[in-house]
């Protein structure tokens, strides 16, 4: 297909226009990226071959042609160094062509005027080719930005300009030029006078305020909301009335919501006169609007003053209504759990609409590691911390629309790897940043390690909002929390019966690979520890945290980014904190560090053996009970914590004894049961008082807990298999016993609303 790659810049080794590859040929995959990168180094600062228009066609066709197989592929994309957005206006910007653009460089001054003359190919990454005013093309590819509103009305044939074009490889390793950000990329109006004759075709630009009034209507009504905002603002330049001035920014300002761009509706809609036409609608839609910025204060004031002039507005009501609830949750953390779970639950809608509510909380200077969040207040074990919305957020209902594989990758610094839940994640980010600017100076405010923006001002010159892309990056890396879409179902999962008696081990990289994932402004001022005190659950894209313990006043509020599975691994085998720059040295992490490594070989091989002893006799009955070998086991695995505090968690300890403490559960041992569930609470460091533990125990009560230990879900059974054996044997315990399985179901899932019908789904 290539006559001369050399002159055009093409590589003759790569003739398979690929940048999606199987998941099982990813390592050839980036060994054959990584060729064409070596291979193109030597060019830097070198013009740029020329290709024709048509075999650069052709060769986009041929890239798309996989689409209906592309569901089962990964991408590979070209990573580049970081680098800032431009922020000269493009009057200090000289216009450059294609057949000045050299290899690997950015045009630093100056911009590239160009139009589509694909469609946008929108799997992975948005790429597209484009050509200039000499009709000569190329390849475009943009990152970080697949669903942004601002591009909306990017089509085949629309003109686009781009500042300081960066000219690297891109899409399948042809040389083109990729976009990082955003306020990079500029749409070129249709209707925009500069727009090159020959790029106008058909459009007339000569209309009077009425037609094009006409035509922003049809436009919106037909769902076009981009060119809608366009032909009103065109409108709008027209000498009119106030009235029609007011008017006729309420029509932009329902296109603009429309978008999305909540920011600018309501920059639209402020002082609206109270005797304009279509009063009612223009102040619905501004409470609407600031419902949706939420700021709910200010959504009930303008549908209090609508409700009183017009009562029989049943719309406007029942918005109030709602309002009020947020403006509620805001202040007092009244949250009705039940109802937002059956939302999730029958809408299976993920993006909830609930306020944030900040409780005893604030962010404070942390001993080592930056700034943490502190308790302002003396809390109890459950209270409630946080309730907050996610800044981000990207589902599992969102990677199944795309079309593209788990395993899309960025990195070609020829050993990296994003996986595909980060990657759709920093594209959240950007999106929400650009449609709210005003949230930028919190976002400038979240850890992004030694990355420096040196940008002057979150905003164009011409209002639009200044993301660094790069730096996005660094926040999501750093404050980025994997979620379940929902804890409660996530602990149905995990505690339904039939489940084997040890849990499943999941890769590092498959949970890194995974969605639900997102990021909560509030929450991820919490530092890492896995001697934490708080624990944070989902519904949907609400975290919820809450106290797993009594905290006094002015304590660091930590909680656990990951749970850490076992103890017989250290830091330097097994830390998941390793892309976010540090490795966990709380006491737990610390304790397993100093212990000898051939002790910890002891106890992963003695538990292993432990396992699999359980597995065999007491699942599959295929051996005797020994209970002799059995003791004999657990006390050379609990002598491999000789030197270790015991106030310290044993975590292998309780796995093998939760197993059995399931097993007499299940055979009808209520006794035992309930003694090796308290044994469970003692492994993981608590002290609890007044249980019974053997059957000709007479003293006992009041149920309580001295020291709180670390949070399991597993526990919640075991305080459930207490007081089933209390109901028998000690009435007077088993309440005690089934409230502190309810406060433990609260710190998991972090509500106890529904702890009954889950108890009753699961016949707990
Ligand atoms: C979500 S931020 C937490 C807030 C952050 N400390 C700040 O100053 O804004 C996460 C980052 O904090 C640091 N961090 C959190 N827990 C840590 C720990 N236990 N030890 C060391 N660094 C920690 C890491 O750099 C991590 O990437």
């Amino acid at each position: 297909m290539r006559t001369n790659p050399t002159n055009t810049g093409l590589l003759s080794t790569f003739e398979s226009y690929q940048s999606f590859f199987p998941l099982d040929h990813f390592t050839d995959g980036m060994t054959h990226m990584a060729e064409i990168l070596n291979a193109v180094q030597a060019l830097t600062g070198k013009p740029i071959g020329e290709v024709s228009m048509k075999e650069l066609i052709d060769c986009y066709v041929m890239h798309n042609a996989s689409s209906n197989i592309k569901g089962k592929l990964v991408q590979l994309t070209f990573e580049t160094t970081p680098y800032e957005p431009c922020t000269k206006p493009m009057s200090l910007l000289a216009k450059i062509t294609i057949s000045k653009l050299c290899y690997n460089t950015r045009h630093e001054g100056k911009y590239i005027f160009l139009r589509l003359i694909t469609s946008l190919e929108k799997t992975g990454t948005v790429f597209a080719i484009a050509e200039d005013e000499h009709q000569r093309a190329i390849p475009v590819q943009l990152f970080n930005q697949t669903s942004l509103p601002g591009n909306e009305g990017l089509e085949i044939y629309s003109a686009f300009v781009v500042k300081e074009p960066l000219v690297e490889l891109v899409g399948w390793g042809e040389v083109g030029i990729r976009v990082d950000h955003a306020s990079d990329l500029k749409c070129i109006s249709r209707y925009n006078e500069d727009l090159l004759v020959m790029w106008k075709k058909s459009t007339n630009d000569n209309r009077t305020v009425d037609q094009w009034k006409g035509v922003a209507s049809e436009l919106y009504k037909s769902g076009l909301y981009a060119q809608a905002v366009e032909c009103y603002s065109k409108a709008l330049e027209y000498p009119l009335t106030p009235e029609s001035i007011q008017t006729m920014k309420y029509h932009r300002a329902q296109a603009l919501y429309k978008l999305g761009k909540f920011e600018k509706a309501e920059m639209d809609l402020a002082n609206l006169a109270p005797d304009m036409k279509s009063y009612d609608a223009a102040l619905y839609r501004k409470a609407r609007t600031l419902y949706d910025l939420r700021r709910y204060r200010d959504s009930s004031q303008a549908l209090t003053i609508l409700c009183k002039k017009f009562p029989k507005n049943l719309q406007a009501s029942r918005m109030l209504s709602e309002s009020i609830k947020r403006c509620l949750e805001e202040k007092r953390g009244m949250y009705s759990f039940r109802e937002i779970q059956n939302k999730a639950l029958a809408r299976k809608i993920v993006r909830l609409e609930y306020a944030t509510y900040i409780g005893p909380i604030e962010v404070r200077p942390a001993s080592v590691t930056g700034r943490g969040l502190f308790s302002t207040h003396d809390i109890k074990a459950g209270d409630l911390l946080l309730c907050e919305k996610a800044m981000a957020y990207f589902s599992e209902q969102d990677a199944s629309n795309r079309m593209i594989c788990r395993g899309y990758r960025v990195g070609m610094d020829r050993a990296t790897a994003m996986p595909l839940a980060r990657v759709e994640l920093v594209n959240e980010m950007v999106r929400e940043l650009c449609l709210k600017p005003s949230w930028m100076g919190n976002f400038m405010n979240m850890y992004h390690d030694t990355y420096k923006s040196t940008l002057p001002s979150f905003r164009t010159d011409d209002g639009e909002a200044l993301v660094d892309s790069f730096l996005v990056h660094k926040v999501m890396l750093h404050n980025m929390l994997h979620s379940d879409t929902s804890t409660r179902d996530s602990y149905m999962r995990r505690s339904a019966p039939g489940q084997g008696l040890f849990e499943e081990e999941r890769s590092d990289f498959e949970v890194a690979q995974e969605p639900p994932c997102g990021v909560w402004r509030m929450a991820s001022f919490a530092n890492h520890s896995c001697l934490h005190n708080a624990q944070h659950s989902f519904i949907g894209d609400l975290l919820i945290m809450r106290a797993t313990k009594d905290i006094p006043a002015g304590t660091e509020i930590l909680i656990r980014y990951r749970e850490r599975a076992t103890d017989f691994l250290k830091a330097s085998t097994w830390n998941p904190f390793e892309d976010r720059g540090f490795s966990c040295t709380c006491d737990l992490c610390s304790s397993i560090d100093s212990t000898d490594e051939r002790v910890l070989r002891l106890r992963e091989a003695v538990l292993v053996d432990l396992r699999s002893f359980i597995e065999i006799v007491f699942v599959e009955r295929q051996g005797k009970v020994e209970v002799r070998d059995l003791m004999l086991k657990l006390s050379t695995l609990l002598a491999t914590y000789k030197d270790s505090d015991p106030s310290l968690p044993r975590l292998s300890v309780f796995e093998i004894k939760y197993a059995i403490t399931q097993i007499f559960d299940e055979g009808g041992l209520p006794y035992n049961a309930a003694g090796l569930a308290l044994e469970c609470f003692t492994s993981f460091g608590y002290i609890i008082t007044g249980a019974i533990s053997t059957e000709n125990q007479l003293d006992s009560g009041p149920l309580l807990i001295r020291r709180w230990g670390m949070l399991d879900y597993r526990l919640v059974k075991c305080w459930l298999i207490l007081a089933r054996c209390y109901r028998l044997k000690a009435p007077h315990l088993e309440r005690a016993a089934r409230e502190y399985a309810m406060l433990f179901y609260k710190m998991i899932v972090g509500e106890e609303q529904t702890f009954r019908s889950t108890c009753r789904k699961m016949r707990l």
